[in-house]
């Protein structure tokens, strides 16, 4: 994956940044996923007057691909996060652990082990999901 794809995917993170419905925590998160394609399918977080309901953005993005596309290649993700404005620009954003296994549900569909940008005022993390879910337990699992 070249440099240029990277910092493209993170851009469209930062900009679904933006669409957050997050007045409860104030803290916007975005998430870009790029499919075999080409397309890119972003979402952001939203949260819920019953605070526990929130939305991760990551889900909101996959659920619009499994709700809409029979099934997504998913190659690459970016996750940003911050104060509203400023995705980014604070502490690295990793996706959480409902979001990992949520990632991994579109990811074993599609036989990949996606890369994960994070994106932080310290830089992009690049992890692979195997990473940050080891011994994943998926649709194969199944049968
Ligand atoms: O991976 C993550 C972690 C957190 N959040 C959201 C949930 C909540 O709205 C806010 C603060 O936790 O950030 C995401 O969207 N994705």
């Amino acid at each position: 994956m070249t440099e240029s794809k990277r910092d493209a995917l993170i851009a469209a993170a930062r900009e679904a940044a933006a669409g957050a419905y997050a007045p409860y925590s104030n803290f916007h998160v975005g998430a870009a996923l790029l499919l075999a394609d080409g397309s890119v399918v972003t979402g952001a977080n939203v949260e819920n007057a019953s605070y526990g309901l929130a939305l991760c953005a990551e889900t909101v993005a996959v659920g619009k691909i499994l709700s809409t596309v029979e099934q997504g290649t998913l190659e690459a993700v970016a996750v940003t996060g911050g104060a509203p404005g400023a995705p980014g620009e604070g502490p690295t954003v990793t996706p959480c652990g409902r979001c990992r296994q949520v990632l991994n549900e579109i990811a074993q569909l599609g036989g990949t082990n996606p890369v994960i940008w994070c994106d932080g005022a310290d830089g992009v993390l690049e992890l692979r999901l195997s990473e940050l879910l080891p011994h994943a337990f998926g649709p194969a699992n199944l049968g």
